[in-house]
């Protein structure tokens, strides 16, 4: 379903600065895949995902979604089916407008006709949806998103992106700014989004106990490529110490190496 040949990205090329933060990575990921990526600080793993939802450039390679190539593709075009969530709740709604609103606009994500009002049959599918996220949000799609908690903004942004099915939901750090009983929460409503609608998903963990206990399968990254290809067989019977192990051999752990 998504297929990344030889992808390069390098940043101020030609400067002094210059920067190769992804260097001739290749995946493949299978419909429905949920993969964990972990990765040091400036390992690549965020330029990745901005590679794929083409807010940063590719400079060689070639990324194919669904047998579509859409390496040189704007980003507003990959945004109607590729679906991404960052670290920072504030980011992905609007604060100004209200849930109905807001979810109105992800709802017409990838139509090509424009907001048309709200009916109530849209109504009905926002309070099924708010419902079955279960924070309590479903009688008060009148409030403005501003006045929300991180927990409940992050939810609702994990919602709006996955309201109408995208191809692909990257997840970038999306809990890590959130406190430990919300953020497991959101992981656990992410884990389950995923599998109830089949979602390929890729999510950015600095936590080695959600990199193990989430997905089917272990990315780790270094220096702009993925040093470590983890199956499903093995990350069933590794252990988060084995995982740290791992990590630390490859000179990649520090202080952002999560143990609880
Ligand atoms: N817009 C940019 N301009 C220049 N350099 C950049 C830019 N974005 C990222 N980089 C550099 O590219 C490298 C990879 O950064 P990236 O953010 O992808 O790492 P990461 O693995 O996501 O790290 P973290 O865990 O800290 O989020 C780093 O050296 C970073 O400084």
């Amino acid at each position: 379903m998504l297929n990344i040949k030889d992808l390069t990205v390098v940043f101020n090329e030609g400067t002094v600065n210059e920067k190769k933060a992804i260097d001739h990575l290749s995946l493949h990921l299978e419909p429905g895949d949920f993969v964990t990526i972990i990765g040091s600080n400036g390992a690549g793993k965020s330029t990745l995902f901005g590679a794929i939802s083409g807010a940063v450039e590719t400079k060689e390679g070639t990324i194919v979604l669904d047998d579509k190539d859409i390496t040189h593709e704007k980003e507003y075009v990959r945004s109607r089916t590729i679906g991404r969530l960052f670290q920072d709740p504030l980011r992905g709604t609007a604060p100004s407008m209200t849930i109905e609103e807001n979810l109105s606009l992800a709802y017409q994500r990838g139509k090509h006709f424009s907001l048309t009002p709200f009916t109530h049959k849209h109504h009905d599918v926002f309070v099924n949806a708010l419902k079955d996220l279960d924070i309590g949000l479903e009688d008060r799609l009148t409030t403005k998103v501003g006045t929300l908690s991180g927990g409940q903004r992050q939810a609702l942004t994990l919602l709006m992106a996955t309201l109408v099915k995208p191809q692909l939901l990257l997840l970038d750090e999306h809990t890590a700014a959130l406190d430990p009983a919300t953020s497991i929460k959101v992981m656990k409503l992410s884990e389950r989004i995923a599998k109830e609608h089949h979602i390929t998903t890729m999510m950015i963990t600095h936590d080695m106990e959600d990199a193990l206990k989430y997905g089917n399968r272990i990315l780790m990254m270094k220096d702009g490529k993925i040093i470590a290809d983890i199956d499903e067989e093995t990350k069933k019977k590794m252990t988060v110490e084995e995982l740290v192990r791992k990590f630390t051999e490859t000179g990649e752990a520090n202080d952002r190496v999560l143990l609880h």
